[in-house]
This record gives C-alpha cells, sequence and structure tokens, in this order.
C-alpha cells in the first residue's frame, strides 16, 4: 500500500503534530507517514519533537522575509523538497496567501479549535466562554484563501461545562483535537475526502461516528 506521504506546518509545542505522528508508528497499516515537520518559528517545541521521533525537520522563519509572498514561497519550496501528497497545519500560526493555496488547492488541511464556522480566527476558546454557548469543540477543515472558511472534513463537539476558565475548555478541546485529526488524516489517506460544489463529502464508510465525533 503506498502512504500518503504528509508534511506537517508548525508553530509551537506540537501535540496535534504528535497526534499524528504516533497514530503513524503506531498502526502499520495507517495510510499516511509524516515525511517531514517545517515550523515558521525556529524555537518550535514541535520541532524537538520531530526530531526525537527522527522525522526530518526544517525552518522557514518569517521574520527572515520582508513580504508574505517571499516567506510564504521560500515555505512552498521547502514543502516541495520533501514531495508531499498532503499539507497538514498543525497550530500554524501564519495566514498564508492566495497564490501558496492556490498552488495547494484541496491538498492543504487544518485543525481549527472550535465549530466552525462560529469562532473563526483566534483566541476562540475566550471567545466561547464570553458567548455563553454550551458546546464548543474542533474542526478540520481544507484550507482555502479566506480565513477558516474551507470544506469542513470532520468536527468534534465538546460540553462547556460550569466553571470553565479559558485553560480548562482549551485543554478539554485539545484532547478532542488528537482524536479527530488523526481520524481526519485517515479519511483523505484512504481517499474519503471529496470537494464538490466548495464542500467536502466524506465517505466515512459505516463508521457513523467518523466525522461527528462527540466528546463524551
Ligand atoms: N489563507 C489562510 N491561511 C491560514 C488559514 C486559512 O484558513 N486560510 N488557517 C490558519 C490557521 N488559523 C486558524 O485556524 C489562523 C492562524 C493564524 C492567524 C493569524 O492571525 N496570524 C497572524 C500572526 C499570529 C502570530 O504569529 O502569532 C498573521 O499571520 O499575521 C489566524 C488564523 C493558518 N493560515
Ligand atoms: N487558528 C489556528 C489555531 O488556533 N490552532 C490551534 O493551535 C493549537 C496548537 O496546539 P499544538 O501545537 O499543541 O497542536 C491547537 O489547539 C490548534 O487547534
Amino acid at each position: 500500500m503506498t502512504k500518503t506521504r504528509v508534511v506537517v506546518l508548525v508553530s509551537g509545542r506540537g501535540s496535534n503534530m504528535a497526534a499524528l505522528i504516533d497514530a503513524a508508528a503506531a498502526e502499520p497499516d495507517f495510510p499516511a507517514g509524516i515525511v517531514a515537520v517545517i515550523s515558521n518559528r525556529p524555537g518550535a517545541g514541535a520541532l524537538t519533537i520531530a526530531e526525537r521521533a527522527g522525522i526530518a525537520t526544517a525552518i522557514v522563519d518569517h521574520k527572515a522575509y520582508g513580504s508574505r509572498a517571499e516567506f510564504d514561497a521560500a515555505l512552498d519550496k521547502a514543502i516541495r523538497s520533501f514531495e508531499p501528497d498532503l499539507v497538514c497545519l498543525a497550530g500554524f500560526m501564519r495566514i498564508l496567501t492566495d497564490g501558496f493555496i492556490e498552488g495547494w488547492a484541496g491538498r492543504l488541511i487544518n485543525i481549527h479549535p472550535a465549530l466552525l464556522p462560529s469562532f473563526k480566527g483566534l483566541d476562540t476558546h475566550a471567545r466561547a466562554l464570553a458567548a455563553g454557548v454550551k458546546l464548543h469543540g474542533c474542526t478540520v477543515h481544507i484550507v482555502t484563501a479566506e480565513m477558516d472558511s474551507g470544506p469542513i472534513i470532520a468536527q468534534a463537539a465538546v460540553p462547556v461545562l460550569d466553571g470553565d476558565d479559558e485553560d480548562a475548555l482549551a485543554a478539554r478541546v485539545l484532547a478532542a483535537e488528537h482524536l479527530l485529526y488523526v481520524r481526519a488524516l485517515k479519511l483523505w489517506a484512504e481517499g474519503r475526502v471529496r470537494v464538490t460544489d466548495g464542500k467536502a463529502l466524506v465517505d466515512a464508510g459505516g463508521d457513523a461516528d467518523a466525522t461527528a465525533l462527540v466528546w463524551p
């Protein structure tokens, strides 16, 4: 079986990246392999995790470039050097240019810590608490030029509990993210995700909770 070659883009601690690395390493039949991790921040903890797992790493420091377009061009070149089939954003905190995204149309996915289309952008947990929602969660979606608006592959709902602060809610959502991203990557790598008319059609293959994982 030819595995889907995946490059993961990171900016920080890398727990979602680690979940993907661990799943690919733990399951011999997992349909994807992480071939490289690239960070826009030199000190990202994710780089240490990837190196310890024996995975190639690279740094493309956004501060070293005069414009977003120049950074994106350097990032694109670094990604293509690893010849991936798919690029996974995992806590990657840079807005990507339209030109970059056009070059990876349908092959660039992201995990967002909210139930899109609610709470696009940053600080999602604080905003969810401020809004008084009782259900929060996370989404894996295809990345498009419009921020956090691409076709949704999978979502996990997470309850907001009485007394939750931002850290407690973020931790509960993060645990669901780790499960959801592995499921979504498996669905994509197995060819079960098809984008039509701006929507992702997902064949869950009888695994009813594959795309609608509700956190107990
Ligand atoms: N064109 C797109 N680029 C990115 C998308 C997307 O959907 N379309 N998803 C984001 C991920 N993301 C939320 O999920 C996100 C990341 C970063 C930002 C942001 O405002 N970044 C700032 C810098 C922040 C920092 O360095 O700490 C910026 O780029 O100026 C918003 C949303 C990834 N990119
Ligand atoms: N808008 C993008 C965004 O906020 N992404 C979020 O950053 C965190 C990274 O954690 P990690 O580095 O431990 O995976 C994750 O919660 C991810 O959903």
